[in-house]
């Protein structure tokens, strides 16, 4: 079986990383997005086990305590954590993985997984960040300022990934990232042959 790829989107809070990778997975069936663990509170709308999996302080630091997470961080003031259990078993199932975190936790991913592709979603501009928060309409005056005054050192980061895509024009962007996750599964013919397996189909 061909190895999946493990796949990181990153962004500050309000780029647009959430509505891309749901375009994305509507798209390309052959992603698998990991559910995250986190103390934030829910927004209206959100769904326990489809969005994150809402979680108290006290039951993410046993987590945390137990060795569950791949990785974890502190983000905007609410703890997060990727569930190792579930990244191991997808891999070992040949998907395409695909991890929505900070770029704190790009950077553990990165040190146990070299091979990660690393993306990062850009605003036009700060002004547009901000009208996006603000027009999703979902968090409070406080926790919008908050995630901008963050913004500047999320964007701090950016040379750490692979790749850039600019949600401007979000169609424009949603094709960018299609793309990219299309071309990064073409295999080079000297890749291909490691899969004895596969190989051997085609040279018995
Ligand atoms: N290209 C775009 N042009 C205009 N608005 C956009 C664009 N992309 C996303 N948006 C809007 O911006 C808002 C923030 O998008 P989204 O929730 O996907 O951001 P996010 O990066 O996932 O934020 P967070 O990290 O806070 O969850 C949403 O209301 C979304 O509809
Ligand atoms: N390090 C991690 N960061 C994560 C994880 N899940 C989400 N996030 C990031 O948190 C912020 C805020 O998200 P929001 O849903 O509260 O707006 C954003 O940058 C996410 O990418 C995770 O498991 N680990």
């Amino acid at each position: 079986m061909i190895p999946g790829s493990l796949f990181i989107v990153a962004a500050p809070s309000g780029a647009g990383k959430t509505s891309l990778v749901r375009e994305l997975l509507a798209r390309d069936e052959r992603v698998r997005l990991s559910i995250s663990y986190t103390t934030r509170a829910a927004r209206p709308g959100e769904v326990d086990g489809r969005d994150y999996h809402f979680v108290s302080k006290e039951k993410f630091i046993a987590l945390l305590e137990a060795g569950e997470f791949l990785e974890s961080a502190e983000v905007y003031g609410n703890y997060y954590g990727t569930s190792e259990r579930w990244i191991r078993e997808a891999m070992a199932a040949g998907d395409d993985i695909l991890l929505e975190i900070d770029w704190q936790g790009a950077a553990q991913v990165r040190r146990l997984f070299a091979e990660a592709i690393g993306v990062f979603i850009m605003p036009p501009s700060l002004q547009a960040l901000q009208q996006r928060l603000t027009g999703r309409g979902q968090d409070s005056t406080e926790i919008i300022a908050r995630r901008m005054a963050a913004a500047r050192e999320d964007i701090s980061h950016v040379s750490e990934f692979d790749y850039v895509i600019i949600n401007d024009d979000f169609a424009e962007a949603v094709a960018d990232l299609c793309a990219l996750f299309r071309t990064r599964r073409l295999q080079t013919s000297r890749q291909l042959a490691r899969y004895a397996s596969l190989f051997h189909q085609f040279n018995p």
